[in-house]
């Protein structure tokens, strides 16, 4: 069903998916790192990638958020091509994305961060800070609000990463390993903090190596090997795919 959206100074149509990607391949020398890859996500989705290491799949975010550039393959977001287009406007149009590493300014404080970020859609330092509070909120950093960056624990720089990345006000985010690195205790708070995330209606497209958070997140599911796709769809049947047994899942089902 097509409908009509206010973007970008214009009105546009779109489809209910948000990101069509179509045939998206890069090389990296001789190594072809994602290699035509298709897929669409649904607008208010949460869209699981899941492979081993070295499938692609920090590849196709930095594809998708325009850090790099495609050697074959289309990508739309809300109907518009967005290929080439550079990563600072696809922000402005509101895709955002959060780092496995997360990049802290960290002799910042935790609030002057997240102005940083809403500096996307801000000018003064006055409407930037107004625009930070909600997220530092949001994320569960009320307390930090004044700390230095470098200050916070793994898990609470998480936090830090998704409130910076929703202050640009993103309709898609991109989240790579939310709970990669954190200790066991901190992940059931950053589970149910994803899940606030797309309440607020934002589309998200999570990596994520822990098969129980990304079964739990996720509506539908993509499995990544060696830069191809090799199979597509909701958690369950993904968990039970051959492929995905064999390929990721083997040596916890041995
Ligand atoms: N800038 C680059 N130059 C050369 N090779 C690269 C570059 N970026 C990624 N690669 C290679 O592309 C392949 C895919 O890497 P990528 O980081 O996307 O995998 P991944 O699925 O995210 O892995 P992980 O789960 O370990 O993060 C790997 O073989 C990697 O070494």
């Amino acid at each position: 069903m097509a409908r009509f959206l206010p973007c970008c100074g214009g009105i546009m149509t779109t489809s209910d998916d948000i990101l069509e990607v179509e045939g998206l391949g890069i090389r990296f020398g001789g190594l072809v790192a994602v290699n035509d890859v298709s897929f669409r996500v649904a607008r208010g989705q949460v869209f699981g990638l899941l492979g081993p290491n070295g499938a692609g799949k920090t590849t196709l975010f930095n594809l998708i958020a325009g850090a790099l550039q495609p050697t074959t393959g289309r990508i739309r977001f809300e109907g518009r091509d967005v290929t080439g287009m550079k990563p600072d406007r696809r922000s402005r149009l509101g895709i955002a994305r959060t780092f496995q590493i997360t990049q802290p300014f960290a002799e910042l404080t935790v609030e002057e961060n997240v102005m940083a970020a809403a500096l996307v859609r801000h000018r003064s330092l006055a409407e930037m800070r107004h625009a930070a509070g909600p997220y530092v909120d949001m994320v569960g950093l009320s307390h930090k609000r004044h700390e230095l960056a470098k200050s916070l624990s793994t898990g609470q720089r998480k936090r830090l990463e998704l409130a910076r990345a929703m202050a640009t006000q993103p309709r898609l985010l991109l989240l790579d390993e939310v709970t990669g690195g954190v200790d066991q205790a901190s992940i059931p708070g950053l589970i149910d903090l994803v899940a606030k995330l797309r309440e607020t209606g934002v589309t998200l497209i999570l990596v994520e190596h822990n098969m129980r958070v990304i079964m739990r997140l996720s509506d539908r599911m993509m499995f990544l090997n060696r830069g191809e796709k090799l199979a597509e769809g909701p958690p369950d049947a993904i968990a039970n795919h051959p492929d995905v047994v064999n390929l990721y899942l083997g040596a916890a089902h041995a």
